[in-house]
């Protein structure tokens, strides 16, 4: 956590399909600051931030060198949202909340399948999200008072997620002897 930023940074994670963008998007417009929504995957593509093309997952391979070197200075500052599906690659001191999105299994299977992914990656995710790879990940990356497990079924948790984030986000501005708003 560092001293100087004036807005937080907030990390929001969880297997694919669980609701990271949707969040980050609602996030952004009901924060009661300006916080800009990075979502990693895209950011990677636009930005040339990859190794190489893997055709048999259809994925990029991040190079993480590149992607923490573009990232760093916007950390400093504050004031984002990091979208991603990992997040052990992000330095400890770069986050202030991690908040890791959860979705029953069957649920999420429905939902990567209307994204149009392949049975191989439906299953491979369907699977991390069963064994919560990335919640294991998160806890073991980050001091267990800032990492939050969050349920993502529906709008009703959706909406109940981003007010608890937007009261989080004025506490610790209150906190750091800041306005709220
Ligand atoms: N809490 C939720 N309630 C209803 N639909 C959701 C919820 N979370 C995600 N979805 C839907 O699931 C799909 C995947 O969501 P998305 O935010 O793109 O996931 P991610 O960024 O984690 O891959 C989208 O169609 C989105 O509308």
């Amino acid at each position: 956590m560092s001293l100087e930023r004036q807005s937080p940074v907030i990390i929001i994670t969880g297997t694919p399909g669980t609701g990271k963008s949707t969040h980050a998007q609602l996030l952004a417009n009901e924060s009661p600051i300006p916080l800009q929504h990075i979502n990693i995957s895209d950011w990677v593509k636009e930005k040339g931030l990859y190794e190489d093309y893997d055709p048999e997952w259809q994925t990029y391979n991040v190079d993480e060198d590149k992607l923490l070197d573009e990232l760093e200075p916007l950390t400093s500052a504050g004031g984002i949202i990091l979208d991603w599906h990992t997040c052990e690659a992000f330095p400890e001191r770069w986050a202030d909340l991690v908040v890791v999105l959860r979705c029953d299994h069957s649920r999420l299977w429905d939902r990567l399948e209307q994204r149009g992914y392949s049975l191989k990656k439906i299953e491979e995710n369907n699977e991390a999200e069963i064994m919560q790879v990335v919640l294991d990940e998160a806890r073991s990356s980050y001091a267990a008072e800032i990492v939050v497990e969050l349920n993502s079924e529906n709008t009703e948790d959706l909406e109940a997620n981003v007010a608890r984030i937007v009261e989080w986000i004025k506490a610790w501005r209150r906190d750091r002897g800041m306005e709220a708003n």
